[in-house]
């Protein structure tokens, strides 16, 4: 489904991300894993071009991701971020209309579909849908995130850090909300996360990288398991400490 080739990104002559190449099945949930600075984030917003790489390729379906319109590969992949991105002069009902509205849905097939995700996302019509973010506590504001990337029923959801401002509680909750979702266990999905735990709940399979490049690739047993090295060893265990 998804295709990463050799890609390579400098910032100001220093690589952030070296040589990095792996491929995403239909319906699978990769994670992308490894401590800050490691080129996470600068991987995931090559992949829906945010940022356009300095080397190698991305492929969609088998098109190169070059030969696609921006926007219109942006549609096919939601983006929930750690920060939500909710526009705050939005309510959360129009928050999660902007793609339907710009794919020129009516009013009623809005409707229905923002009712259907607030009710998925623990949130209500009555309580929840004329509210502005600011209104809302930090997990619903990630729910309503979530719902506003699912709006338009993307086949990919591409998330960053997607719990990483919720308190250990809260994460814990929203993660295990999402890991029942139908959508998430539907649509094809790449995470970026610190977080080992958040890495072994909701992965298939683990990318970890260092240093901007992939240290090991594979399912969360094959890591614990048989860790290629030292480094994967020590990072499962907690122990790794960047320099
Ligand atoms: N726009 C930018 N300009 C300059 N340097 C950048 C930019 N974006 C990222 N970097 C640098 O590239 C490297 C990789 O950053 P990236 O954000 O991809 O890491 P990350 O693993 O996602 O970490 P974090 O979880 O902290 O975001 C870092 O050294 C970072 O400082």
């Amino acid at each position: 489904m998804i295709e990463v080739r050799h890609l390579r990104k400098n910032f100001g002559g220093k690589p952030a991300v070296q040589d990095v190449s792996f491929t995403v099945a239909e319906g699978e949930n990769l994670i992308l894993l490894g401590t800050s600075g490691c080129g996470k984030t600068t991987t995931l917003r090559m992949i829906n071009r945010l940022l356009e790489p300095d080397g190698g390729e991305v492929f969609f379906r088998g098109t190169n991701t070059r030969d696609l319109q921006p926007e219109m590969l942006r549609r096919q992949m939601g983006y929930v971020l750690q920060q939500t991105g909710l526009f705050p002069h939005y309510t959360v009902e129009e928050n999660i209309a902007v793609v339907p509205k710009l794919e020129q849905w009516d009013k009623q097939r809005i409707h229905e579909r923002t009712d259907t995700l607030l009710t998925k996302l623990g949130l209500s019509r009555d309580t929840h849908a004329h509210m502005f973010p600011h209104e809302l506590s930090g997990g619903q504001q990630q729910r309503v995130g979530l719902a506003r990337a699912l709006a338009a029923n993307p086949p990919v959801l591409l998330m960053d850090e997607p719990f990483g401002a919720l308190d250990p509680v809260t994460r814990h909750r929203i993660r295990k909300e999402f890991a029942e979702l139908d959508e998430f266990r539907e649509k094809t999905i790449i995470m970026v996360t610190h977080d080992i735990q958040d890495a072994f709940a909701l992965g298939d399979r683990i990318c970890l990288m260092d240093k901007g490049k992939i240290v090991q690739l594979g399912t969360p047993e094959e890591l614990r398991d048989q860790p290629v090295n030292e480094f994967v060893s020590n990072f499962l265990k907690g122990q790794y400490e960047p320099q």
